[in-house]
């Protein structure tokens, strides 16, 4: 592994199972998480997304299991293989939350509302580091001030409710920043906070990373903001990376028809004026009962014989792939 790499999924395959009742959440995903870079998943809902990151901080839902791949963290040059150790033992902990930090949609699953803002960040600093509590209250202030909280003496008194939405955010940012991750997971960070808060969030996350060289993984179905955040882009639908490149690559010269398709229904920042958005034809299907070959196939104008089998991953050149039969020749061009 390459000394950039700090995270590598491999052929990941996460499945909820109940009874006869199979779902293949994630299939076959695999992509590398590189230092001080953003990688942005995106897809509509129910692409495995969030099982994707809950699989790597091993904290899936009951009946959610990983059922194959790696997932592997370097840690001081040392690969650990997180999905092989235990999930609540000594170092997933000593990862989860600390190497690797996470920022909620919901900002009120970080923060409790019982205890004032002050007190919870505090209280975080203590859990991760050896510090007496009067450190702790200068960090707390230091952390919160940075991140824009405007009059921080005052308002670390207060409790969440009497915080924003874009505030409790910047809170729930600085509780992930306490431990300072090398990774942050960033679960549709803004969706609950309106155009011009989002926009400060999203600025405050690249501040951060440009400041601690932080490695971001942004998940989101909003094509905008992927253009905006990352470096790198997998698109998901139905539990596997359909395609995958350069955010530039991908947006600007897609190749797999779900990823045109999701760029012509959805409005972005810079897109062409005169474009009419396009709603993409036919539903998802049962992800208990996923067809054998191309999922998109049943929704997809090119689709082929072909697609009765599940394409393999082409590679287009400098680091774009996708998974779609069409660009089977261009490979072999390639060579
Ligand atoms: N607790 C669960 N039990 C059973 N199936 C689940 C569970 N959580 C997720 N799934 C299934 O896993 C698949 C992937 O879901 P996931 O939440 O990762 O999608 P997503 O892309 O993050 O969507 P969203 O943006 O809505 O969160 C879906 O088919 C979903 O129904």
């Amino acid at each position: 592994m390459d000394d950039q790499t700090l995270l590598k999924v491999e052929n990941l395959e996460t499945r909820f199972i109940s009874g006869e009742t199979i779902i293949r959440a994630v299939n076959d995903v695999s992509f590398t998480v590189k230092k001080g870079k953003t990688i942005g998943l995106v897809g509509e809902s129910g692409s495995g997304k969030s099982v994707t990151v809950h699989s790597i901080t091993q904290l899936l839902p009951p009946l959610g299991k990983i059922t194959g791949g790696r997932i592997t963290y370097i840690k001081d040059g040392k690969e650990i293989v997180l999905n092989k150790i235990q999930k609540n033992g000594k170092t997933m902990r000593s990862i989860r939350g600390k190497e690797i930090g996470m920022i909620f949609q919901d900002p009120n699953t970080s923060l409790n509302p019982v205890y004032t803002i002050g007190n919870q960040v505090m209280e975080n600093i203590i859990h991760h580091e050896k510090v007496t509590k009067k450190q702790a209250a200068e960090k707390a202030l230091h952390i919160l001030n940075s991140l824009g909280i405007p009059n921080v003496r005052s308002r670390i008194h207060e409790y969440p409710h009497q915080f924003s939405g874009g505030m409790k955010q910047r809170v729930g940012i600085a509780m992930s920043m306490v431990g300072n991750p090398k990774i942050l997971i960033a679960d549709e960070p803004t969706t609950a906070l309106d155009v011009t808060i989002q926009l400060q969030i999203l600025e405050l996350m690249k501040n951060i990373q440009g400041e601690y060289g932080t490695s971001i993984i942004f998940i989101t179905h909003n094509l905008g903001i992927v253009a905006h955040m990352a470096d790198e882009i997998g698109v998901m639908y139905m539990g596997r990376i359909v395609e995958y490149g350069f955010t530039r690559q991908v947006l600007t010269s897609p190749k797999h028809p779900y990823t045109e398709a999701l760029l012509q229904s959805v409005p972005y920042v810079g897109m062409n004026k005169q474009a009419r958005l396009k709603t993409i034809k036919g539903n998802t299907p049962d992800p208990a009962a996923l067809p054998e070959g191309c999922t998109f196939a049943p929704r997809c104008e090119y689709a082929t014989e072909a697609c009765n089998v599940y394409p393999d991953e082409f590679h287009l050149g400098g680091g774009h792939k996708v998974s779609c039969w069409l660009h089977k020749e261009r490979e072999e061009q390639l060579g």
